[in-house]
């Protein structure tokens, strides 16, 4: 089983009076483009496995700062996602929030980061699971998910099939 990271960098920008915003109240989320692995071409947080004898706090801050360049603080936990490949765990991800960072995003090999206001995350570029427990975790809630996926190995090719989700859980 794959231990995981994800780390959702949050911000609030002014807009002004602007007459074109939208519901965000200025919200926005780092993402980033993945450019390679597993996931490749679609957005997701900053994140990536864990090594050896490393708290998934620390993989978190570690895998942004590597994909991204900016250095998270204050971790806030605020989920918990099993991923089941044909009746196995593959990966258990732990997922974070923060508002606290130094640094600014900039591209890596691995990413292409972008601020994206809250109400406009493109689902449809992601994993087709994220749309179920994703905007929970941008609205400030917790969760715990199962996700079962079949067809075999690599996962993002497998299909999504169904899942379980718990939501105000502590950790
Ligand atoms: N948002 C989202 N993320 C997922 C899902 N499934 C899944 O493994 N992930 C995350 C967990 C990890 O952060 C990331 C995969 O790990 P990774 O980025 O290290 O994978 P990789 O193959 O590129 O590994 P590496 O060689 O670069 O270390 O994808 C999912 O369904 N939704």
């Amino acid at each position: 089983m794959i231990e995981a990271t994800l780390c959702f960098p949050l911000r609030t920008i002014s807009r002004g009076d602007d007459p074109t915003a939208d519901g965000d109240d200025g919200r926005e989320v780092l993402l980033i483009e993945k450019r390679r692995g597993l996931g490749e071409g679609w957005y997701n947080g900053p994140g990536g496995k864990c090594e050896p004898g490393e708290t998934p706090q620390e993989c978190a801050v570690r895998e942004t700062r590597e994909e991204v360049g900016l250095d998270v603080r204050d971790l806030e936990k605020a989920g918990e996602l099993r991923f089941l490949l044909d009746g196995e765990v593959h990966t258990f991800c732990h997922v974070f929030r923060t508002r606290s960072f130094t640094g600014e995003p900039t591209p890596s090999e691995e990413a292409r980061p972008e601020w994206v206001p809250i109400g406009d995350v493109p689902y449809d570029q992601m994993w087709e699971d994220d749309r179920l427990w994703l905007p929970g975790v941008l609205e400030g809630k917790t969760v715990r998910g199962e996700f079962r996926f079949e067809g075999g190995e690599p996962l993002d090719e497998a299909a999504f099939v169904d899942h379980d989700l718990e939501w105000d859980v502590s950790f």
